[in-house]
């Protein structure tokens, strides 16, 4: 035996000592460190100094020992090879060492290999002389293995011993399978659901059922848009692969007709004994939920829900200790989360690297009948693939995720705090697909930004927005369809069906909305701030209602997801729990998120060889500019849908003020914010201090929410107050910049005519048979060169 496997296990003796590890990962280590002989022969003497002061550790670990050296050598390796047939690495069992199952015997082999005791652990070791000691060699398809594949078996196809493996797991006495219902958290890492079947040391049946219309919902929530389906169809490609690797795979069901009668039957058919899932938090999704987990408990069934989709389960936040005041924003969550704090979020888990199967596995049905990635096909046949663009953007796969965030973390996330907005250069983090399907848990993305060395307080606040929006929904499930600000329901919006068609297609005329929109369209995606600015113009310049952008967005976006969509649709549509305090100027906004025009060349190719000046504006650049270029307006790029954007700015605000002064009871006279009828769960957490609520008879109470400067003032004059913003990063900057732009515009407007003029002058004195003038070089010329000096301008 060496010294150093000696230390390591006093040091882990420390750490059991001081509850850092427990007894049986402790007593694992011994075997793995001493091997099995010295274990045998050192264990009881090393533990000896417990007996005294912890005398229940000691017995515990006794007991441990007794037991497991009682077993028999061969049953203990059945079991090992039943769980673990396939690829038993290292990983997945320092993943399961810590936990255990509570259901079996200390030291019992079966719950070791659990807990972190690999073959390497049970069969016999190499001593410290490098011979094995003794004991019948491993066999794998009956040939002997050699000594470095012990502990990494690989898949034994037919073997005797998998045949043994199915004639245990057949047993009556074997544990019953466990049904894991994948839903929303398709991943191997950090996956307490996953982690908390192997605990249950049964066999696993991983499942994925698939029912469009309780997806839905009401049938007004478009929560499984196309593209968010081709991401599912890929993800679930992709996680069956990983499965696969481990010894297991999906099932995939059509889930008719219902997810409870294809639960009954799945357990049924494989005699699960356990469901275990990760909660959903759509009003919808949980209704149904509680009524499959009431039915299954009632016939037998046990159901293990986890909580991991948030970093907060949106039902247990509270506004106790905090108020209402400020609700909706995300100063408002977070102190709410900090004064009720929930469970701790604890640390993610590793994926396992094997996963024990089942003797039989129920039929699914290909992937492909669940329809997710559905593709019209043309009347002669051939298949429009509307998803190769999106295709091309993403890697759907678990590792892709794991790729994007380090990518992020290595680069973008350093500019995160101040350049978030630029949508020419990637600054973002592009994970919210992935996040919205559980590939990647919010658990670990957390640590992980927490681990990196900027600390990046702004990346990790959006996982406050996140959860804040699946409060929101739990709190008003109508938040996918109905305006929750009543007066706002009346609102005159605009019907204009081409109008909606040309914001959805890219081709309202506004270079920087029409880029955002054909970004979405093509890969599925955009930035934060171009959803703002693409929302912005939906609503504030076209006036159409906030719904059919939520709408789209919820058909087009990869990450399309109905809480977060929603909510940000009701701040943009100005009805929300919260009011943007800002709207985006479709040309001015460009100055902060695509300065160059780069983004805009991207997406709109079309105008790539227009000048940086007027990238973001044709409609204004000279006709020779233009004709240079190959743009024509009208042709190859649109006309603007709408002109006078300052007239249907205003226009907006007339609506709004309208409104509230129709509905002037849901407006509250003394502050002139809006008044929101309450939820009755926030009115029973405010009850004893409702200072802040104005009582409507009954049991209805109104709350004053946050509302735009411009509506509270009822101002006719709304320029000392507009929310029109060139960019959010700061109002200040906003005006140097449109000042700086404005000289800089009117300069080359100068260039254009001084050319012009020139060439005219040139032409003129052809024409006359005269001595050309010398060409003006003056600084109208060259906005941008040095200026000459003194002596040179002389010469
Ligand atoms: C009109 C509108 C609609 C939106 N619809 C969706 C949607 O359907 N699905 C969606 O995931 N996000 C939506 N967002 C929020 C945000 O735009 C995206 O989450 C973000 O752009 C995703 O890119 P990222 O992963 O690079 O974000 P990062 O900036 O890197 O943020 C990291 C993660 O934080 C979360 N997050 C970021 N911003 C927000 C936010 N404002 N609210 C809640 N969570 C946030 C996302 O999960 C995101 O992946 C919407 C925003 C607007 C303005």
């Amino acid at each position: 035996m060496s010294v150093s496997a000696m230390s390591e296990v006093r040091l882990k003796l420390r750490d059991l000592l001081l509850g850092l590890e427990d007894a049986e990962g402790f007593f694992c280590l011994c075997l793995s460190a001493l091997g099995e002989r010295d274990t045998l022969a050192l264990f009881l003497d090393l533990i000896k100094p417990l007996a005294s002061g912890h005398v229940q550790l000691y017995s515990q670990l006794s007991a441990i020992h007794t037991n497991y050296f009682s077993r028999d050598e061969e049953e203990a390796l059945e079991v090992a090879i039943a769980l673990s047939l396939h690829d038993t690495n290292q990983r997945s069992f320092d993943q399961l060492a810590e936990r255990g199952s509570e259901n079996r015997e200390p030291g019992d082999p079966e719950k070791l290999i659990q807990k972190g005791c690999t073959l390497k652990h049970i069969r016999p070791q190499r001593d410290s002389t490098d011979t094995y000691t003794s004991g019948p060699s491993l066999v794998v398809d009956d040939v002997p293995l050699k000594n470095e594949d012990r502990g990494h078996l690989t898949k034994p196809k037919k073997s005797r011993r998998h045949r043994k493996k199915q004639q245990m797991l057949k047993n009556p006495s074997a544990p019953r399978p466990v049904l894991l219902w994948l839903r929303r958290d398709l991943r191997m890492w950090d996956n307490p659901a996953l982690i908390g079947c192997l605990e249950l040391g049964a066999p696993i049946i991983p499942v994925f059922l698939w029912n469009a219309t309780e997806e839905e919902g009401s049938g007004l929530t478009k929560a499984a848009g196309g593209a968010s389906k081709y991401w599912m169809h890929q993800a679930l490609v992709c996680l069956n692969r990983s499965l696969e690797e481990r010894g297991s795979h999906l099932v995939t069901q059509r889930a008719e007709p219902s997810s409870l009668t294809a639960l009954q039957a799945l357990v049924a058919e494989t005699g699960a004994g356990t469901v275990v899932a990760t909660a959903l938090y759509e009003p919808w999704l949980q209704e149904r939920d509680e009524a499959v987990w009431a039915t299954l408990e009632k016939q037998g069934v046990k159901c293990h829900i986890y909580h991991s989709y948030c970093l907060r389960d949106p039902n247990t936040v509270s506004t106790r200790g905090v108020g209402l005041r400020g609700i909706g924003s995300v100063s408002h969550f977070i102190s709410c989360c900090n004064q009720n704090p929930g469970p701790g979020i604890g640390a993610p888990l590793d994926a396992p690297g094997a996963l024990p199967s089942p003797s039989s596995w129920p039929q699914g049905c290909p992937l492909t009948q669940l329809e997710l990635a559905l593709m019209p096909v043309r009347k002669d046949g051939t298949v429009i693939d509307w998803a190769a663009n999106i295709r091309q953007a993403w890697d759907f796969s678990e590792e892709g995720a794991q790729a994007r965030l380090e990518t992020f973390l290595k680069d973008g996330v350093y500019r995160y705090e101040k350049e978030s907005c630029r949508a020419d250069v990637p600054n973002t983090s592009c994970l919210s697909p992935y996040l919205h399907f559980g590939q990647l848990s919010v658990r670990s993305l957390l640590w992980d930004a927490r681990d990196a060395r900027c600390r990046p307080q702004k990346f990790q606040r959006k996982f406050a927005w996140r959860d804040l929006a699946y409060w929101q929904l739990c709190l008003f499930p109508d938040l996918p369809w109905e305006s929750l600000r009543p007066p706002y329901k009346a609102l005159p919006w605009n019907s204009d069906r081409a109008h909606l068609k040309a914001w959805q297609r890219g081709r309202t005329g506004y270079p920087l909305v029409d880029a955002a929109m054909r970004q979405l369209w093509l890969t599925g995606w955009m930035n934060n701030y171009m959803r703002h600015v693409a929302a912005s113009f939906l609503i504030a310049y076209l006036h159409i209602a906030w719904q059919e952008g939520y709408r789209w967005f919820q058909d087009t976006l990869v990450d399309a997801d109905v809480a977060i969509d929603a909510m940000m649709w009701q701040n943009g549509g100005m009805c929300g729990l919260d009011h943007w305090n800002f709207v985006m100027h479709p040309v001015d906004a460009a100055l902060t998120c695509d300065p160059n025009g780069n983004y805009v060349r991207q997406w709109c190719p079309e105008l790539k060889g227009l000048p940086d000046d007027f990238i973001h504006k044709p409609w204004m650049c000279p006709g020779s500019v233009l004709r240079r270029a190959g743009v024509i307006l009208g042709q190859n790029y649109p006309e603007r849908v709408v002109v006078e954007l300052e007239e249907r700015r205003a226009q907006s605000l007339q609506d709004v003020r309208m409104v509230r002064k129709r509905f002037s009871e849901y407006v509250c006279q003394q502050t002139g914010c809006d008044l929101l009828p309450l939820p009755t769960k926030l009115v029973q957490e405010a009850l004893g201090s409702t200072d802040d609520l104005v009582q409507r008879g009954g049991n209805e109470f109104l709350l004053p929410v946050i509302t735009r400067m411009e509506f509270r003032l009822e101002l006719e004059d709304t320029a000392s107050h507009s929310a029109v913003l060139k960019g959010y990063v700061s109002r200040k900057r906003d005006e140097k910049i449109a000042f700086l732009n404005k000289c800089d515009f009117t300069a080359s407007v100068m260039y254009e005519n001084a050319q012009r003029r020139e060439r005219m002058e040139k032409n003129h004195c052809m024409l006359e048979d005269l001595q050309c003038p010398p060409t003006n070089r003056g600084r109208g010329r060259h906005r941008n060169s040095r200026p000459v000096s003194g002596a040179a301008q002389q010469r």
